[in-house]
């Protein structure tokens, strides 16, 4: 039968599969049941030098179609995930050391925390946000062109572990250009796409009203509505990229089928957001089955074999 064995920057799991930064790995518990699940591979929440509340709630709600969120970036603070992360590699061998994320609130912070990660123990990977849409003021870095250049400019001047970044949705041939020419200067290990879609507004007609507190209502809208946008996003980056940067898919992954078509658009790692929140952590276990099911279908042993095949007509 198929197998899903991937290998990601030299690194070999069991599956592609992850859980989405954001979901499901704010605490320790809810790390280590990530730690103990079907999950390949799992990330951290992104982090912030110091701990943060986030934004009032509600700021989560999710339909037959997705979610729409406005977290605002809660976390434990920039040390408690080092900490958790530095222990994990010490004690554990089991391969599927956590992923890293970062999401500074200003281009310096972004900088003292990756300072403190390359001088740290930690040997796994960073993903830098740089795509967080729910920050009442903050721009998503991911759409300011010049900054990501300088961001990723400064970083490369110090930073020698393996660095991916989260970006935005595009939705423009020219921004894919654009950002994938940026891209290729740097020796990144992955871009991540996508993030929520920014902004959305989801409105329920029987009390007249939104449905979360922070920003009027309006939240980043992940799951169903999002997968042609994440597919289109991933297929865009992986035939723009050099092909050392590789891209991890995220964004509507609720089946083995939607897994994948992340994959024939050039995928190698998933990241399950709306789904795992929705479905909690047995989601994996559903996911790794029916993306066997799809490959034994079509006949295919390895993801290898299909991976980024992406027929156009
Ligand atoms: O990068 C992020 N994307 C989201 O959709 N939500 C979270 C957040 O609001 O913290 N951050």
């Amino acid at each position: 039968t198929a197998v899903l064995k991937t290998e990601f920057l030299g690194q070999k799991y069991e599956n592609p599969f992850m859980n989405a930064s954001g979901v499901h790995c704010l605490t320790v518990n809810e790390l280590d049941e990530l730690k103990r699940s079907k999950a390949g591979a799992f990330i951290t929440k992104s982090a912030t030098t110091l701990e943060r509340a986030g934004n009032p709630e509600p700021r989560y709600y999710a339909t037959a179609l997705g979610s729409i969120n406005s977290m605002g970036l809660p976390n434990k603070g920039f040390q408690y995930y080092l900490d958790y992360v530095v222990d994990y590699q010490k004690n554990d061998s089991d391969g599927k050391a956590p992923f890293f994320s970062v999401a500074g609130m200003s281009r310096d912070e972004n900088i003292n925390i990756l300072k403190i990660i390359q001088r740290s123990d930690f040997q796994g990977v960073t993903e830098l946000n740089l795509s967080c849409p729910n920050v009442p003021g903050k721009p998503q870095v991911g759409y300011d062109f010049q900054m990501t250049e300088q961001i990723l400019t400064q970083v490369f001047e110090f930073f020698r572990k393996p660095l991916g970044v989260k970006l935005p949705p595009y939705f423009d041939f020219a921004h894919f250009d654009i950002v994938a020419n940026i891209l290729n200067k740097f020796p990144l290990a992955y871009v991540n796409c996508v993030n929520s879609v920014g902004n959305g507004l989801y409105v329920d007609a029987a009390s007249e009203s939104v449905v979360i507190k922070p920003k009027n209502g309006f939240g980043g809208i992940g799951g169903d509505y999002i997968k042609p946008t994440a597919l289109a996003n991933v297929r865009a980056f992986y035939t723009r990229l050099n092909p050392t940067i590789k891209v991890i898919g995220t964004g509507g992954i609720a089946s083995g089928q939607d897994a994948f078509e992340h994959l024939l658009c050039g995928a190698t790692m998933l990241q399950v957001g709306t789904a795992l929140y929705e479905e909690g952590i047995s989601v994996f276990e559903r996911l790794e089955k029916e993306l066997k099911e799809v490959m034994t279908q079509k006949g295919y042993k390895t993801i290898e074999e299909f991976r980024g095949q992406l027929r156009t007509l």
